[in-house]
């Protein structure tokens, strides 16, 4: 790989950038009107996307520029390089449908690679601005095919096709299970599958943490983006001996939360993606009403009659066992432990296998590097809300069911997009080793 082909690269990349931030607007309106995204979600999405490309062009003059020297014996050139595999095939889901998107395409191309990029369904619009904004930037028609439609029907048969070097997904664990699959039930080259998927995500929150500190970290995390975040917090996890102080607050903050439309400001909550997604929740707070102690619903105006809104709703559980899998919108579910049961809750917690984000919230030193450690978690929050996290500051990605790594926005992630190769030269078969004269004076 010559240094200037990583440069040209990283240059569309740095264009693409500048593209994405000019057309601010319209990606915000876009996802407004495409994806229910407040105004406030919209702009972090946009500014993240800019922030994948920034930070793909960066790595990628840094780790594809120029061969890496190794040692060996003198008369003998050893250099590592970096290169694509060939065609990448990305998979993306409808909740980030920019940044997601973005980050998945353009780190397979920073990489050297082409791309067919298959958004989600619900959110191909946004995606189709992208691809001509990418296209606009530089980007060869050749090296980036955006394919719109169907999981199954348009990504599935080309997950089988072996001219596929690679699959780079984000979406639900069981697809990611299926793609696994697929891949390896097919003949020729075994290729890396990067997925990142969902997760159980909890906070633990001890009888020394802050209460109002507590309350806009639960509120952000949980019902930010309506609960459609992976990162999102599902179970908080309260010490007994504070659990009705935290929860009385809790109860008023989202009692003060707005949902309606996301185009207006002042809305803090806004739809969920579609009637699938609501028919789902809908079944699983039936369940809850069943099975679960109900705490609060933020009110739904008359006006939401017609949109597709769900009420956030919290319901105090007592094992986690009756949350079997992960519940994708903005439904909190809480549990009590006794300050003796917190070793078993760290343990229950990781015997679900997902490991994406942990929440803390205590004033003891040794308690949150504690939980640090038993958390399989890939991303760990102490003392704040456990979303959005920044490209380049906190990398994002998950373990065991959450993800395969490595992390999105971090410094090892396009390594996965790649293949090394070796080049050894005998020097001395042309002459000697040239750099033994710079020793000499
Ligand atoms: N860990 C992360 O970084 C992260 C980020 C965002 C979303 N997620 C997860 O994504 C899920 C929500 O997104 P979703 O509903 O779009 O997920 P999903 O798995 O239903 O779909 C994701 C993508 O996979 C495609 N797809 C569906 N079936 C397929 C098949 N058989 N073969 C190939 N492709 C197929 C879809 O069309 C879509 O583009 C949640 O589980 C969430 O936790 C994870
Ligand atoms: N990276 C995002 C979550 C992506 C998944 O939905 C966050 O950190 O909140």
């Amino acid at each position: 790989m010559e240094p200037h082909q990583a440069t040209a690269r990283a240059d569309i990349l740095r264009k693409a950038a500048d593209l994405l931030e000019d057309n601010t607007a319209i990606l915000i309106s876009l996802m407004v009107r495409e994806a229910g995204k407040t105004l406030s979600d919209g702009i972090a999405e946009v500014r993240e996307a800019v922030d994948f490309c920034r930070y793909y062009a960066m790595m990628a003059e840094k780790q594809f520029g120029a061969p890496t020297p190794l040692p060996g014996p003198t008369g003998e050139r050893n250099e590592l390089m970096l290169e694509g595999r060939g065609v990448f095939l990305s998979i993306s889901p409808w909740n980030f449908p920019l940044a997601i998107f973005t980050g998945q395409v353009m780190a397979a191309l920073a990489a050297g690679n082409t791309v067919l990029a298959k958004p989600a369904e619900q959110t191909s619009l946004i995606a189709a601005f992208a691809t001509e904004l990418f296209h606009r930037a530089g980007v060869p028609a050749d090296a980036l095919h955006l394919l719109a439609g169907d999981g199954p029907e348009v990504a599935g048969p080309l997950v089988e096709d072996e001219g596929i070097a690679g699959v780079v997904f984000t979406g639900s664990t069981e697809v990611a299970r299926l793609i696994n699959r697929n891949l390896a039930a097919r003949e020729g080259a075994i290729v890396p599958l990067i997925a990142e998927t969902g997760g159980q995500n909890a906070m633990i929150v001890d009888s020394t943490a802050l209460p109002e500190q507590v309350c806009d970290a639960v509120m952000e995390s949980a019902f930010g983006s309506a609960g459609q975040r992976c990162s999102a917090l599902r179970i908080l996890c309260v010490q007994s001996d504070v659990a009705d102080e935290v929860i009385q607050m809790i109860k008023g903050a989202l009692a003060l939360r707005k949902l309606g439309d996301p185009v207006k400001p002042e809305t803090d909550i806004g739809p969920i993606i579609d009637e699938d997604a609501r028919a789902v929740l809908q079944k699983h707070i039936e369940r809850m009403d069943k099975e679960a102690h109900f705490i609060a619903r933020a009110p739904l105006d008359q006006s939401l009659q017609h949109g597709c809104f769900f009420a956030p709703s919290i319901y105090e559980i007592s094992s986690l066992a009756q949350l079997q899998r992960e519940v994708f919108g903005p439904v909190l579910h809480i549990l009590r432990y006794k300050a003796d049961q917190l070793d078993q809750l760290m343990h229950n917690l990781a015997a679900t296998g997902y490991g994406l984000t942990c929440g803390v919230h205590s004033r003891l030193e040794g308690r949150y590097l504690g939980l640090f450690e038993k958390s399989i978690a890939g991303n760990v929050y102490i003392n704040r809300n456990m979303v959005g996290a920044v490209v380049g500051v906190q990398p994002f990605g998950g373990r065991g069911l959450s993800g395969t790594g490595f992390k999105a926005g971090g410094p090892h992630y396009l390594l996965r997009f790649a293949s090394e190769r070796v080049r050894t030269i005998n020097t001395a078969a042309i002459g000697g080793n040239t750099d033994l004269f710079r020793l000499i004076g």
